[in-house]
């Protein structure tokens, strides 16, 4: 099993797999994930690679004990945290409860938030604030629907999300964000975005970073792609030079294929 090993410095932006695990899993069936993938991975590819797993709330605590306890490689984060810090808001979850359970990621904007809980770009905006606030990282997502892929908007359509999300933030800040480009047509739908179809707008999103905050910054920010990505399509999709990783669905609940992803992510770079 891969354990914890003193901090190294990586050269470049590290390939980044985020299993998100959306409302699957009982806190018990997550330790059993967990302990699989760990158990399938070598360190020297937990290395090259940084993965995190992304449980609903109530396998947090869980999975914390479990990394924790056995100092294993893999980082754990929540799906979306409110952008208020206490009091009467019935199921929203803080950043600051999060950050108590050593989160160290968020997922902010998810498609799903989106349409299912009217997440405005302003909502998504201050909880990318309120993440940063409670020194998370937040791995914002963006991506178009199907109607404005095909009027062929994809581009203005994302990087206008980006903008807005990241609105009055200042260089330094944002050179700790994460952005996840999902297009909403490739969620759970087994239709995946070719490597070009993803490095196209990841590589847009990047130059729009570059014009906003700087070459710098642009260049330590990982962009990440998302939307049925399997074992057998993340060495393609990541062989794009501005894709820096993916943010995987339905694939991150089965370990084998889990590992197979984040195996092709470590021999990525
Ligand atoms: O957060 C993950 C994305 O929504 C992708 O989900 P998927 O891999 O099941 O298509």
């Amino acid at each position: 099993m891969a354990r914890t090993k003193s901090a190294k410095v990586y050269e470049g932006r590290r390939p980044l797999i985020a299993g998100n695990w959306k409302m699957n899993l009982t806190h018990l069936e997550a330790i059993g994930l967990v302990q699989k993938v760990a158990f399938g991975l070598k360190e020297p590819e937990l290395e090259a690679a940084e993965v995190v797993v992304v449980p609903p709330f109530t396998a947090i605590r869980s999975v914390q004990t479990l990394v924790q306890g056995d100092k294993i490689e893999i980082g754990f984060g929540g799906q979306d945290l409110s952008t208020a810090d206490s009091g009467a808001y019935t199921g929203e979850v803080s950043g600051a409860q999060l950050k108590a359970l050593a989160c160290t990621y968020v997922v902010v904007g998810h498609s799903e938030r989106r349409a299912m809980h009217a997440e405005t770009d302003e909502v998504v905006a201050a909880k990318v604030r309120k993440a940063l606030e409670h020194e998370l990282v937040p791995i914002l997502c963006v991506g178009e629907g199907l109607e404005v892929r095909k009027a062929g908007e994809h581009v203005p359509y994302t990087t206008a999300q980006v903008d807005a999300a990241l609105e009055g933030l200042d260089a330094a800040t944002v050179a700790g964000v994460v952005v996840a480009y999902e297009p909403v047509w490739a969620i759970g739908t087994g239709e995946v975005a070719t490597p070009e179809d993803a490095q196209e707008v990841c590589g847009a999103i990047r130059s729009r970073l570059a014009e906003r905050f700087g070459p710098e910054t642009a260049d330590v920010v990982r962009i990440l792609y998302g939307g049925s990505v399997k074992a057998g399509n993340t060495a393609g999709i990541l062989a794009g030079p501005d894709v820096d990783g993916a943010l995987v669905g339905g694939a991150s609940l089965d370990a084998d294929e889990f590992v197979s992803i984040c195996r092709s992510a470590a021999e990525s770079r």
